[in-house]
């Protein structure tokens, strides 16, 4: 699955754009702010109606604009269309029909941005990793978004009951053992996807020449103590979370840890060694997903500005390997486009778009 058309109306600083994607490496290149990013938002905001950059759609539309415009058309005959008001609101279509929801667009396109904001996963706190895991095991298993809306609702309704103040015993235990039931859910289908994880990660760092990187040891933590239940955690910890005011315990505090000899990775891993961990953590989980569900589309943002020439290659032969389609950006042309041009057809021959300010020329 790829995206085979892109069109863009007054989307930042873009006033208009129809570009024609190829089926391999797609390479945006320009000068600091002439626009490229803004692609790769745009198609971000294809598959989840959302900017990576900005809450706020207002910011994103063009300045003295009323509305913006994005539309794709996927190889699987799919055609996206999202629209955003300045005045508030805006419409997401999919084959002409309102989309019912962003994981409709998600599962769609399912995409892997890499960006600054990615290298930072090992440094940022649990929720950025649990979203790594999360998209994993959303994309593979069909009834996960349906058992953490569950538990989320159950986690809601606990937290509000602790907020009352007066805590009432009888409600409290409903809300627990429906919170208990769909925490064990979500548990079992992230630890199941994350074996995989786990799994493909190691191959791909075991290829790597030898480093501390061969001793990152990864681990899936829960939410709540191993030694216990989550309905035996919640009971013992009822009036320190009524102090607190929400539940301490539970799938929604999940993490990824990464350890090197017993220390967390980013105490003892370079920068370039994490970033390499994290690459190799965002290919496995576009292998997982491509085996089960489809390969997904790579945005990757100024690859250069982050890895060292050998690194990105290693990272191109990863990426052809698992990806439907890769979006490039990068500020010189021959540079961005040097690791892609050792691998096979079709990732070879990137197609290639010049950016300035604001318009996007096709090379030939
Ligand atoms: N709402 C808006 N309306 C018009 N222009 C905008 C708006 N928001 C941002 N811009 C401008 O649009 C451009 C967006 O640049 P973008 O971040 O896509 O550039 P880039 O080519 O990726 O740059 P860099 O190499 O510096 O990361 C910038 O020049 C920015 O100032």
């Amino acid at each position: 699955m790829a995206l085979n058309r892109l069109m863009l109306s007054q989307f930042r600083n873009i006033h208009s754009a129809d570009l024609t994607l190829g089926e391999g490496v797609n390479l945006f290149y320009g000068a600091n702010g002439s626009g490229k990013t803004s692609v790769l938002e745009a198609v971000h905001m294809l598959a989840s109606g959302r900017s990576f950059r900005s809450r706020q759609h207002q910011s994103v539309i063009q300045r003295g604009s009323e509305r913006l415009t994005v539309f794709g058309r996927l190889s699987t005959g799919f055609a996206v269309g999202v629209e955003r008001l300045t005045a508030g609101g805006g419409q997401v279509r999919i084959n002409q029909s309102p989309a019912e929801s962003s994981s409709q667009l998600a599962s769609l396109l399912p995409l892997q941005l890499i960006n600054s904001d990615s290298f930072a996963a090992l440094e940022g706190g649990p929720a950025v990793r649990r979203r790594l895991l999360d998209w994993t095991v959303f994309h593979v298993e069909h009834s996960y978004l349906e058992a953490l809306k569950g538990y989320q609702i159950a986690l809601r309704q606990r937290n509000a009951l602790l907020r009352r103040g007066k805590i009432d015993h009888s409600q409290l235990d409903i809300w627990e053992r429906r919170l208990v039931v769909q925490a064990d859910i979500v548990d079992q289908l992230r630890r199941r996807v994350f074996a995989d994880l786990l799994a493909q990660t190691e191959t791909l760092i075991a290829g790597l020449p030898a480093s501390p990187l061969a001793d990152v040891v990864i681990r899936y933590r829960r939410g709540w103590r191993q030694e216990a239940t989550l309905g035996e955690s919640l009971l013992a910890s009822r009036d320190n979370d009524l102090a607190q005011g929400h539940t301490r315990a539970g799938p929604h505090r999940a993490d990824l840890a990464f350890s090197v000899a017993g220390q967390p990775a980013q105490a003892i891993l370079s920068r370039g060694q994490q970033k390499m961990l994290v690459c190799a953590l965002r290919t496995a989980m576009a292998r997982v997903v491509a085996q089960s569900h489809r390969p997904p589309v790579f945005l990757i943002d100024d690859l250069p500005a982050e890895l060292d020439a050998e690194h990105q290659r290693v990272f191109a032969h990863w990426v052809a390997d698992s990806a439907a389609q890769v979006l490039v950006t990068g500020i010189e042309r021959d540079v961005t486009c040097q690791p892609w041009l050792t691998l096979g057809s079709p990732w070879n021959q990137p197609s290639v778009f010049h950016v300035e300010h604001g318009r996007i020329s096709a090379e030939s």
